[in-house]
């Protein structure tokens, strides 16, 4: 699991570092790895390094510093190097000093024209960790004639750093070079930040060093651990049991489709209880079916809400699972019964683990909002006031755990949107939860594995909720296999 913190942990823990550094040292080591950066740019780009150009856009601050430095490195490499002061009183003295002794020029205002017309390889050393709100409008005339591509000092300017939000105008990086730790806006909008390398600098960051990662994001180690390969002492209960309670004489499909998932995503035994039990086991003839919850055998987790209804028979329902005493996955309806029905929270026993699975709209119905522009915020908000593991369907899932604790997952397509989709992670959810995971784990694993299964059952045409459940025994072999040979897997 790799930690992610925002610009006050990061800053902290650089002014710790600084305090005893030589003077510059830490901003040398960095811009070293912007110079090489921006080489290996040039080569990929235009074929070599010397005698191409190079355009840096400098803020007020260290950002800038950075960019001043490695414009001064690649100087030395032969790039004909021109600096835009956006501050030039501002700007970083030791940087500049060491940029012109390099030989590179300062950009006359009159000059930027030519000088955006030429370059090979822009390098936005605008702002990084203390940037506020949009590029202000000199930057973003700049930037507005850039065709080159851009490498982004630390993080793209005009981003928020700690949400990612934009909200005018900002650079959309081709590349960032990033120090010591990724900061939010590297997983919130991996868009606007291209290839992301991390320099590290030693930086003093880790529950250690008493400063937590803010966001977390799971290794594909981590969600391979969540499918361990059963051993010959296992069977079908060491697996765990999946309840399913979805579905209803009118929405058989919601049944048919979390419980598939469930059947799928994991070699535990699955039941399934509701009225389309017919539907169901003429699909999966593994599940034992039961036509309610009252009658269903014993199970270790609940995956329930999926076309449960949200009328009174849903609500008696979802309140016989939560008094089950074992971890409740609650989705869709059951996600509605919750937010007008909050009475039927009082079944659940307090140390009854309670994941919720919100797309936008159903956190609005649960929370009265949207999640807004920093949903790291309001997810964890939302973790602590209903005491559950809320994992926030998006672009990025989110899951955050009542203590805090946010997961971010890897980025997944717009083709998961399709109808259907959030019974298959519900079902992945239940079986994941039914074999005994931390219930924060689980969700980040069953969204990785769900958002893989979307890539593979899309592959670049629309695909649908079926198609995606038929693809998770094939996401999870995904998921090994980058584990065994050593990828991250991000
Ligand atoms: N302290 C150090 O020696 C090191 C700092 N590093 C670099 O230093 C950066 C942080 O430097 P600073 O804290 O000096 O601040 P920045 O360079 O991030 O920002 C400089 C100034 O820009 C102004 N600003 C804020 N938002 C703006 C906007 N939207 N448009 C234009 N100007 C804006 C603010 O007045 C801010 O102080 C890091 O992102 C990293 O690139 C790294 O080199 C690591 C070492
Ligand atoms: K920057």
């Amino acid at each position: 699991m790799r930690g992610v913190w925002t610009t006050a942990g990061v800053r902290e823990a650089e002014d710790e570092v600084l305090a005893r550094t030589p003077d510059g040292a830490l901003m040398q080591r960095a811009a070293h790895a912007v110079a090489r950066r921006a080489a290996a740019m040039l080569t990929e780009h235009t074929g070599g390094v010397s005698g191409r150009r190079v355009l840096l856009v400098v803020g007020a601050g260290n950002n800038g510093g950075d960019a001043l430095w490695a414009g001064a490195f690649l100087r030395n490499r032969g790039v004909g190097v021109g600096a835009v002061l956006l501050a030039p009183e501002k700007a970083h003295a030791a940087g500049l000093a060491a940029f012109r002794r390099s030989g590179g020029r300062v950009v006359s205002e009159s000059d930027v024209p030519q000088w955006t017309e030429r370059a090979e390889l822009v390098v936005d050393g605008v702002v990084g960790i203390s940037a506020r709100g949009p590029l202000r409008p000199a930057a973003a005339d700049v930037f507005d004639r850039v065709t080159a591509p851009v490498l982004a000092v630390d993080l793209p300017s005009g981003v928020d750093p700690d949400t990612g939000a934009v909200d005018g105008p900002a650079v959309h990086a081709t590349a960032t070079v990033t120090f010591g730790a990724r900061k939010p806006v590297h997983l919130l909008n991996p868009g606007r930040c291209g290839d992301v390398t991390l320099v590290d600098l030693g930086l003093p960051l880790g529950a250690e060093h008493g400063r937590s990662p803010e966001l977390r994001q799971l290794d594909v180690a981590d969600v391979a651990a969540a499918w361990p390969v059963p051993g010959p002492e296992d069977d079908k209960y060491t697996q765990g049991v999946a309840g399913i309670a979805a579905g209803s004489a009118t929405y058989p499909g919601a049944a048919v489709l979390a419980a598939g998932a469930a059947v799928r995503a994991t070699s535990g035994m699955v039941r399934y209880a509701g009225p389309a039990a017919d539907e169901v086991r003429s699909w999966w003839p593994e599940v034992v079916a039961t036509g309610s919850v009252a009658d269903a055998g014993r199970v270790q987790a609940w995956a329930a809400g999926p076309g449960l209804g949200t009328g009174r028979d849903g609500c008696d329902v979802l309140a016989h699972v939560l008094g089950q005493g074992v971890p409740v996955c609650a989705d869709a309806d059951a996600i509605t019964l919750v937010a007008t029905r909050p009475e039927v929270l009082d079944a659940r026993d307090p140390d009854t683990p309670l994941v919720l699975t919100p797309h936008d709209g159903e956190f609005a119905r649960l929370t009265g909002d949207r999640p807004g522009a920093d949903r790291v915020a309001a997810a964890r908000a939302a973790a602590r006031r209903f005491d559950a593991v809320v994992l926030l369907k998006g672009h990025h899932t989110l899951v955050a755990a009542p203590d805090g604790r946010v997961l971010v997952n890897r980025p997944r397509g717009a083709w998961l949107a399709t109808a259907g989709s959030g019974d298959v992670l519900s079902g992945i959810l239940g079986g994941l939860l039914a074999a005994g995971l931390d219930p924060w784990l689980a969700a980040g694993a069953a969204a990785d594995v769900h958002a893989r299964a979307g890539e593979i059952a899309a592959a670049g045409v629309p695909t649908s909720a079926s198609q995606v459940l038929m693809a998770v025994p094939e996401a999870i072999r995904q998921v090994r296999a980058l584990c065994d040979d050593g990828s991250s897997g991000a």
